[in-house]
């Protein structure tokens, strides 16, 4: 991602510092933010909905500056880092603290710190085919992945009966579960970009595939974190996933303390999945989908 939204300069009174007198008097801070964005969906629509507001972001930032006194400018930086990164279209984050008015004792021009965070999101792809040869294809899909998520985990290759569509074989399917840096957006065109590799063509509703790349979820549901949107190009949660044994089984498998939101609500998947008829769900052929040895 090379694109950059950059506010320089943003300058406000604050309390933060070690000694009394700062504390009791304040000084200026400047602060220099630099947000990693993909501007292309602004850039092609010209609506403001698409990026970040740099207006807001200032807003914020001069919020911490001018709030709760805090010792050291590490930790002003800090703040202002976490807050910029609550917003879900900044991957990346560089945060400059300049403290030009610092009792240093001898003549200088500036002081500041640089600090650089990335957004480490909590998120669930599910993985399915049923064309061609899908063990491997699902092991080469989840090595790809490795391209934008962090994986704590995969889970174990399930067979199943297809669901929905026309008469087909049954799927391979298994799921990932990490972190990463990428936007919900970001993250979905790297999945179809994997799903184009593997020659995935889009001609039935719920047709066989070759490769099935789903965003489950994005954000902890747990923490409040998980980001919700209705749009049809990317519905998060998935509007499916809560019904579908081929995602929650293999979920559970990766994740036993799983949870999803369902109507607003957040449920475990552990209960999801006692509820729900699992007759089509078998075990697959064993191994680890990161293991080179397919
Ligand atoms: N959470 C999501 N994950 C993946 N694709 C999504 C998501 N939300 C919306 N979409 C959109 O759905 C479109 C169709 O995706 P796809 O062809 O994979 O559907 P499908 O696998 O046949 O059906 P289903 O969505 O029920 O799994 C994609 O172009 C994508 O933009
Ligand atoms: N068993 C199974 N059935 C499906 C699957 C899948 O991955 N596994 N994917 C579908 C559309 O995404 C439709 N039906």
């Amino acid at each position: 991602m090379s694109d950059q939204i950059v506010i320089k300069g943003i300058s406000a009174k604050g309390f933060h510092g070690v000694l009394d007198h700062e504390k009791r008097d304040g000084q200026t801070f400047v602060v220099d933010v630099v947000m990693e964005v993909d501007l292309a969906p602004a850039g092609a629509s010209d609506d403001l909905a698409d990026t970040v507001n740099y207006a807001e972001v200032a807003g914020d930032v001069v919020g911490i500056i001018e709030g709760e006194s805090l010792d050291l400018i590490e930790a002003v930086a800090e703040r202002i880092a976490t807050s910029v990164l609550t917003r879900p279209l900044v991957e990346a984050v560089e945060v400059v603290v300049h403290k030009p008015e610092a009792p240093v004792g001898h003549p200088f021009t500036d002081v500041l710190v640089r600090v650089r965070r990335e957004r480490e999101t909590p998120v669930v792809v599910a993985l399915g085919s049923n064309i061609g040869e899908s063990l491997e294809t699902l092991h080469h899909a989840v090595v790809a992945l490795l391209g934008a998520v962090d994986i704590d985990a995969v889970s174990p290759v399930v067979e199943t009966d297809p669901v929905g569509g026309p008469d087909q074989p049954a799927y391979l399917n298994a799921v990932v579960v990490g972190t990463t840096s990428a936007s919900p957006r970001a993250l979905l065109r790297f999945l179809h970009d994997i799903e184009h590799v593997h020659g995935r063509t889009r001609e039935v509703r719920w047709g066989p595939r070759t490769l099935d790349l789903d965003l489950i979820q994005y954000g902890d549901p747990a923490f409040d974190t998980d980001v919700r949107t209705d749009d049809t190009t990317l519905t998060l949660p998935h509007p499916r996933a809560h019904e579908r044994a081929f995602v929650l089984v293999p979920w559970l498998q990766a994740d036993p303390e799983a949870t999803l939101r369902v109507d607003g609500g957040v449920r475990r998947v552990e209960d999801l999945v006692a509820e729900m008829d699992t007759s089509g769900v078998r075990p697959g052929p064993e191994g680890d989908l990161l293991d080179d040895s397919w």
